[in-house]
């Protein structure tokens, strides 16, 4: 099979392509791929990064309201297409899979103009501007929970689950630990603001750094995102020396193998994430990102509390403070933690990549 991935912007877009590319790979080890993406989003580095080949095309947001800025996006947007155009002609794909972010719109659009079979994964419940304006060019929409099902027609879509909860299933513990340094008897707490980090959570976990060392028999994995490393580290300098129980990391490669490790996860609510962590049954503290279109993360995140798979904190609430309490009440109540494990693991849906592979080839 030859496939083309787009998909981008943050790495909620970007790593259920990739999870898509592995289990294709698995299924069928001559399968070939081109990731179409644009140079400006995470996916410039991510992507060539995992050995697969990457081309650009230049494409800016569209806005809601209609402006001049609009107009020139639109010039840019067809020009985007026309470019995608000729890179699809020259790989001669069987399929293109968008996987959301601004940068689908030009690929997946010009490769149904062009006639090759086209499928769109949307990760959130409520469906992002790109995918809703490519649902009527499209063969497929494959969808991550049952409600998104009402946003689009039904011939068209597919209840899949996020290919990412197939790839950290195959995640491994060893590995986590090995590559944090963090020996088997420590329970490892892992913290992190989406694939950008989060000024936010930042600045609660920054807060409360030297309490962290009262938990004596937990490590706390603090990832704080590549733009705000250097101000953390910085800002930690200044409080002393880091307790011996904390790691601090700009950014996580190799997650599925981490979270294979991981007991209990602090983090924004993005999608991607979430399912990574019911696939893998981990319990959660989310404070969804307030910062996102029709506020789709706090609906994420409410999903996993109603279940009992998680604690909430809304961003308007979070203090060290808070955060200190969650954790205190997590991580020493042994039978909580077990029925919040258990309450995701019955959200998980670690067949997804194999379901979107079988819409693949029934294209
Ligand atoms: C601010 C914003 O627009 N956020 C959106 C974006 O979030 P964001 O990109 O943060 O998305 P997710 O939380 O869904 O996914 C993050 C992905 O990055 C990975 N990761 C993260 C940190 C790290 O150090 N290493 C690493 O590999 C995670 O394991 C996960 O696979 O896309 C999601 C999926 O469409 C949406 O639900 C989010 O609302």
């Amino acid at each position: 099979m030859r496939v083309v991935l787009t998909g981008g912007g943050t790495g909620g877009h970007i790593y259920p392509a990739l999870a898509v590319a592995k289990e294709v790979s698995r299924q069928e080890p001559q399968a070939a791929f081109l990731y179409i993406g644009s140079k400006h989003g995470l996916e410039a580095q991510i992507v060539p990064r995992a050995g697969i080949p990457f081309e650009s095309v230049e494409i800016v947001g569209l806005k809601r309201k209609l402006t001049l800025d609009n107009v020139k996006t639109l010039w840019k947007f067809f020009r985007a297409v026309s470019a995608s155009k000729q890179m699809l002609q020259r790989f001669r794909p069987d399929v293109v899979i968008g996987t959301g972010g601004y940068v689908c719109g030009p690929v997946v659009y010009a490769a149904a103009r062009l006639g090759i079979p086209t499928i769109i994964h949307e990760q959130n419940v409520v469906p992002g501007l790109t995918n809703k304006f490519l649902t009527r060019f499209v063969d497929k929409v494959a969808v991550s929970f049952p409600e998104s099902l009402s946003f689009f027609p039904r011939s068209k879509s597919v209840l899949t689950g996020n290919p990412r909860a197939t790839e950290v299933m195959h995640g491994d513990e060893r590995a986590g630990r090995s590559f944090l340094g963090i020996g088997g008897d420590k329970r490892i707490v892992l913290m992190f603001g989406g694939s950008r980090g989060a000024k936010a959570i930042n600045e609660a976990v920054l807060s409360i750094v030297p309490e962290l060392e009262q938990f004596e028999d937990t490590h706390f994995v603090y990832v704080t995102g590549e733009v705000h490393y250097e101000a953390i580290t910085a800002a930690l300098r200044e409080k002393g020396d880091l307790p011996r129980n904390i790691s601090l990391l700009p950014f996580v490669h190799n997650m599925p193998d981490v979270l294979a490790a991981t007991h209990v996860l602090v983090s924004r609510a993005g999608a991607s994430t979430l399912a990574e962590i019911t696939a893998l049954g981990i319990p959660a503290i989310l404070i969804p990102s307030p910062y996102v279109t029709n506020n789709h993360q706090e609906k994420n995140a409410r999903g996993l509390e109603k279940e009992g798979a998680a604690e909430v904190i809304l961003e308007r609430e979070l203090t060290g403070e808070r955060l200190r309490q969650s954790l205190t009440r997590l991580l020493s109540d042994r039978k909580r933690w077990a029925s919040m494990r258990e309450a995701s693991l019955k959200l998980g849906m670690p067949q997804a990549a194999t379901e979107i592979y079988r819409l693949m080839k029934s294209l």
